[in-house]
């Protein structure tokens, strides 16, 4: 008899390789529902052949793939005939009806993951990688266009709420009255800090064909007289001046000198403003390397910054930030990130 050193119920090492090739039926399962709209059709309990017949789709198929949302823990399940309804997880985030919808952007998560996927063998073959958009233009529109779908809903879904966590508990946020949102995609982080504080009023500052999205979105909030948009490049232009509370995530990637930008940053705020930066970072340690390793995977490929583990507080305190403190594991949309909260000291001049 061959001995068996573990328990025979015990994980195979390599049980955590196939978990990673099964993730992707999963992910496949996941985009076909949104894709077919079933969400919408699983309000209340549905069976199979009644989800196939409104959508027209064949009932065994809509059989397997609700069994494996049901394996995914978004719809629950009802009955030996089984029938099936959302779980609130995908009634909020998935049922196109709900307010916090974020179908489109993981649609657009799956594409981007799949597209990078396939090409990693060239990159690792012949060092042929995805370019960025050499035509600053187009780059410009496909930024306002991820403003109007897939960053909105992300920014509905999890992004304002966490800004809103961050910037309502520091002591400054009562007193604030200028923010600046920089590169702030539609703007609804604003918005909804403008919403926690009646004071509050500020910019969104991004390229003027995203910032038009802002503006649709400030005006629909009924805060134009409190918020505006600013169109430019963050990169060269003139950030305005006066902010006692800026926010910035997900926005340093792209900027090709972030030391330069962050002088102007801290140029335009008050002394004794704040500004909280959110991004992912490489971790030190593998656990918490791995969902920023994947995400950011695409990014890298372009050749864009995703900074080490302390780097970016690094960089704060030579731009002359004070009192820099971390907060690791933000969540945050796709991965978390490390959010940093810094000053710039009292003495020091506008
Ligand atoms: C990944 S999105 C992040 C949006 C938002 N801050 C958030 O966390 O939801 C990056 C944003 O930065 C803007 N951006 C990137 N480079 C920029 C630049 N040089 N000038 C102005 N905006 C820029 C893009 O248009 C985009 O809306």
């Amino acid at each position: 008899m061959i001995p068996c050193p573990e328990p025979v119920t015990s994980p195979h090492a390599l049980q955590a390789c196939w978990d990673m090739q099964l993730a992707g039926v999963g992910a496949d399962a996941l985009r076909v529902a949104l894709e077919c709209g079933l969400f919408a059709h699983l309000a209340g309990y549905a069976s199979p052949g009644e989800v196939a017949d409104r959508l027209a789709l064949d009932a065994a198929g809509a059989g397997y793939v609700l069994e494996l949302l049901w394996g995914m823990e978004l719809v629950e399940r009802d009955g030996a005939a089984p029938r099936y309804r959302n779980l609130p997880v995908a009634a909020r985030y998935l049922d196109p009806a709900s307010g916090q919808y974020c179908g489109d952007a993981l649609l657009f998560r799956h594409r981007v993951v799949r597209e990078v996927g396939a090409g990693l063998g060239d990159r690792l073959r012949t060092g042929a990688g995805r370019a960025a958009n050499p035509d600053a233009a187009a780059a410009r529109r496909a930024w306002a266009e991820a403003a109007r779908t897939q960053i909105a809903q992300e920014q509905r879904a999890v992004t304002a709420e966490v800004a809103v966590g961050l910037l309502a508990a520091l002591p400054e946020f009562r007193q604030a009255t200028r923010l600046l949102d920089l590169g702030g995609g539609p703007g609804l982080v604003a918005i909804a800090a403008a919403r926690a504080q009646p004071d509050l009023g500020g910019v969104v500052f991004e390229y003027e064909e995203a910032a038009a999205v802002a503006r649709e979105h400030i005006a629909a909030a009924g805060l134009s007289r409190r918020l505006s948009a600013v169109g430019g490049d963050l990169a060269t232009d003139a950030l305005g001046e006066g902010f006692d509370l800026v926010w910035c995530s997900s926005v340093l990637h792209f900027v090709p000198d972030i030391p330069d930008v962050l002088d102007r940053v801290r140029r335009a705020m008050r002394p004794g403003g704040v500004l909280v930066c959110c991004h992912g970072e490489l971790r030190a340690e593998a656990r918490d390397a791995w969902r920023v390793l994947q995400y950011y995977l695409p990014l890298r490929m372009q050749g864009r910054h995703v900074l080490a583990e302390g780097e970016l507080a690094c960089c704060l305190a030579r731009a002359g930030f004070i009192d820099i403190q971390r907060i690791d594991g933000v969540r945050f949309p796709v991965a978390p990130v490390t959010a940093l909260i810094a000053r710039k000291a009292r003495g020091e001049g506008e």
